[in-house]
């Protein structure tokens, strides 16, 4: 099977990973920057493929909302956790009753840490440490240490620079078969492209599926996606090459 990017939109459906994916990498989580038209890209892209096209990120949705505004795009947030489908409808779990506690030990370790940050998402949280890679082992330690307190429903995520604590229930993978079940999606083939450690599981099932993975960044051995982009500038010019 052909491993080249799709040139046009005929058939395929897009899940779009955000962080180090559709936007470069920020020294904070707010510190991001959208570009002026990459909503616009993405929303006739979504018009053009009958809705399939759904962001699978980290981010929680009000967020992913903010940040691509005024557009409302079907999305897999908080790591495919929270569902938004072509047709609007929400599926958003109720938070792990073991989170309240976990929110306030994190809180109180990364409190006088200045270059730790805890990125509170409502059903997961996040401890960033980009300020200080030093942190590294003392956030994993103090992040899964909490996570197993909090029972089998939370698991831990690794990511760039930080470790956070999420629903065990779901990952990316099982967000894209969700949405390639659903009206929009089904009968097209899956085009997965991401960049870190959570986009693994649905660069597996998008391969699974007999559609395509590609990774921005370096190659990475053992993972099922294709290096494809050195940085999201990348994947935008191509995105935009497919809307035009
Ligand atoms: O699945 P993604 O869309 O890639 O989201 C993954 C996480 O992205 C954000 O954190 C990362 O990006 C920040 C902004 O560039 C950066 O400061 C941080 O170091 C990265 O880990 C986001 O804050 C997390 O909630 C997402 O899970
Ligand atoms: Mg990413």
């Amino acid at each position: 099977m052909s491993d080249s990017l799709p040139s046009t939109t005929d058939d395929w459906a897009f899940f779009l990973d955000i962080d180090g994916t559709l936007i470069d990498i920020a020294p904070t989580p707010d510190a991001v920057v959208v570009p002026h038209d990459l909503p616009g890209i993405l929303d006739r892209l979504s018009q053009r493929t009958g809705g399939a096209l759904a962001l699978l990120t980290g981010r929680d949705l009000d967020t992913v909302d903010r940040l691509f505004a005024p557009f409302t795009l079907p999305a897999g947030a908080i790591h495919g956790t929270q569902l938004r489908f072509a047709d609007g409808e929400v599926a958003i779990p109720s938070e792990s009753p073991a989170l309240a506690g976990i929110r306030e030990r994190l809180g109180a370790f990364v409190a006088g840490r200045p270059g730790m940050l805890l990125e509170d998402k409502g059903t997961a949280l996040a401890v960033h440490f980009r300020a200080d890679p030093t942190a590294h082992d003392a956030v994993e330690r103090e992040v899964r240490d909490a996570a197993a307190a909090g029972g089998a429903d939370l698991t831990v995520q690794p990511g760039k620079a930080v470790f956070e604590i999420r629903p065990a229930h779901a990952d990316k993978g099982r967000a894209l078969a969700t949405f390639m079940d659903s009206p929009a999606f089904a009968g097209r083939r899956p085009v997965a492209i991401g960049d870190d450690v959570t986009d693994e599981s649905m660069f597996a099932e998008a391969t699974r599926r007999g559609g395509q993975a590609f990774r921005v960044g370096a190659a990475q051995a053992g993972s099922f996606a294709h290096k494809a982009f050195d940085d999201p500038a990348g994947v935008r010019a191509w995105l935009a090459g497919l809307a035009a």
